[in-house]
Formats: structure tokens, sequence, C-alpha cells
């Protein structure tokens, strides 16, 4: 089987990240299929952030392993780097730049060749129908395609897989439906998703979604058979009772 057969985009086994003695990831198990959309939630101080550093090769993990897009994450994070997309709110395009001149300098970042920026700027104006704005500041554009943009650009090298680090926070809700149809179309192409967010609404998008609760994986299924196993109408009142069920876990420990 060569890399490019792989059925999973992501393999981690008991991947486990401690702090002194305090475990921030706790054996995390699981797998993602290559093209799929995989949210992964949690409240905050899950692991959630811990957990993904350690995907992307950035954090050693403390025990257990996991390979993304074919590669170790302990023994082989540069290759892991140089495979993946990672795209979030706060690590964003520059302002100050055009749009083509963003695109030239995150595709050379991720060490593509003077020949390979240009056409690829060239294919992803014309997919974002951004052509006509390829020489405006990009500070001048409006929140949504500058999202747009960030999401593509975090794919300028044709990852396997793309990370996306809660991508619509502080956008309005039309401007996120219309984020979603550019992961639709990412996934179509078989790219494969992995999304972290706080907006119930789209967990519902995703294909599967896990749940982490105190560096674990409280559940993991599409959203349809979490609403179907926790009897509820949404994923807004999935989360809410994996959280409450932990909180009083907690209460009952301290009394
Ligand atoms: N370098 C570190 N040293 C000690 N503790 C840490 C370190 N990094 C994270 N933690 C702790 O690990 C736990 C998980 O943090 P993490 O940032 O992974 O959570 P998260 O789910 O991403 O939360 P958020 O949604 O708020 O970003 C938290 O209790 C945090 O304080």
């Amino acid at each position: 089987m060569t890399n490019s057969d792989r059925a999973l985009s992501i393999e981690a086994n008991e991947l486990t990240k401690c702090f002194g003695s305090f475990c921030a990831v706790d054996r995390l198990s699981f797998g993602v299929n290559r093209g799929e959309i995989f949210g992964f939630l949690g409240a905050n101080g899950a692991g959630k952030t811990t957990a993904i550093r350690m995907l992307c090769g950035l954090l050693e993990p403390s025990s257990g392993r996991a390979s993304v897009a074919g590669f170790d994450v302990g023994s082989m994070a540069e290759k892991v780097k140089q495979n993946i997309g990672y795209m979030s709110q706060r690590f964003s395009l520059c302002d100050d730049l055009t749009v083509r001149e963003n695109i030239r300098f995150y595709g050379g970042i991720y060490g593509l060749c003077d020949r390979d920026i240009k056409a690829r700027t060239g294919e992803m104006l014309q997919r974002l129908d951004l052509a006509s704005s390829a020489d405006v500041r990009l500070g001048s554009l409006p929140p949504g395609w500058k999202q747009k943009l960030a999401f593509s650009v975090a794919m300028v090298h044709n990852p396997e897989i793309v990370f996306l680090d809660e991508p619509t926070g502080g956008v309005d809700p039309v401007t996120r439906r219309r984020f979603w149809e550019l992961i639709y179309e990412a996934a179509s192409r078989d790219v494969t998703i992995f999304v972290t967010t706080h907006y119930m609404d789209e967990a519902e998008y995703c294909d599967r979604v896990s749940i982490m609760v105190d560096g674990r994986i409280a559940a993991l299924d599409s959203p349809r058979h979490l609403k179907e196993t926790f009897d509820v109408p949404s994923m807004n009142e999935v989360f809410l009772r994996l959280a409450r069920s932990t909180g009083d876990e907690k209460r009952e420990e301290r009394q």
C-alpha cells in the first residue's frame, strides 16, 4: 500500500500529554477517514489545543502515538508539518499585503517554488472569484472574503488534511454558512477536515463529531447517532448533557 492509498488521515492510539502530574490529554484513540469532516469539540480547557498541537507535530506526546497523513507525529514531525494545512482565527493573513502577495508569501512558507506559486495563485483567484481584487490590500476586504482566502491559503500546498481551529469565530451566521460550503467543496476533493468550533450548528454539519471532556473523548459518532443516543433534538443538548454529567460527577467527588 502506498502512502496515498491509506484510508485514514489520522490514527491516534492512546495519545497522551501530561504537564507534570496533570494529564491534559489522556489516552486519546480515534481515527479520521480521508475526506471526512471531523468535528473536534470540548468545553474550554478540555484539552483540544493540546491534542491539536500534538497532531500537528508541534508538541511531543508524553506517551502513545499518532500518525497524521501517514507520518508519526513524534518521530516525523517535520513531514507531518509539510503535509497538513492549518488555519485559525488568531493566526491569519497579513492585512497590509495584497491578496496576491498573501498567497505568494504563504506559498513560500509552505515550501512551494515560484512556478507552483504562480500556478496556484491563478487557480485560487479564479476559484474564489477574487481575480479582480488580486492587487487590493487584504485589510480593505470584508471579513468573509478574508476568511475564504485564509482557508484556501492553508491548502496552497495541496495538503491531505487541514486543521481548522475555530475558523469562523466572530463572523455572522450567513458568512459562516458560506464558509462551510468551502469546507464541503474541499472535502469533496478528498481533503480531510479536522475542525474545532464552539458553534453547535456547525457541529451538525460534520460527518462525525468527537466531544472531549477532561482530556478524554467522552463521545464520538455522527451528529445523528449522538442525538439518538442521548435522545435529544440538537448537538447543543448533546454537548450540555456531557458537560453537565462531568460537572455532576465532580460535585459528587467533592462531597
Ligand atoms: N504548557 C502547559 N502547562 C501546564 N498546563 C497546560 C499547558 N498547556 C495547557 N495546559 C492545561 O491543559 C488543559 C487543557 O488545555 P487546552 O488549551 O488544551 O484546552 P482547550 O480544550 O484547547 O481549551 P480552549 O477551548 O479554552 O482553548 C488546561 O487545564 C490547561 O490549563
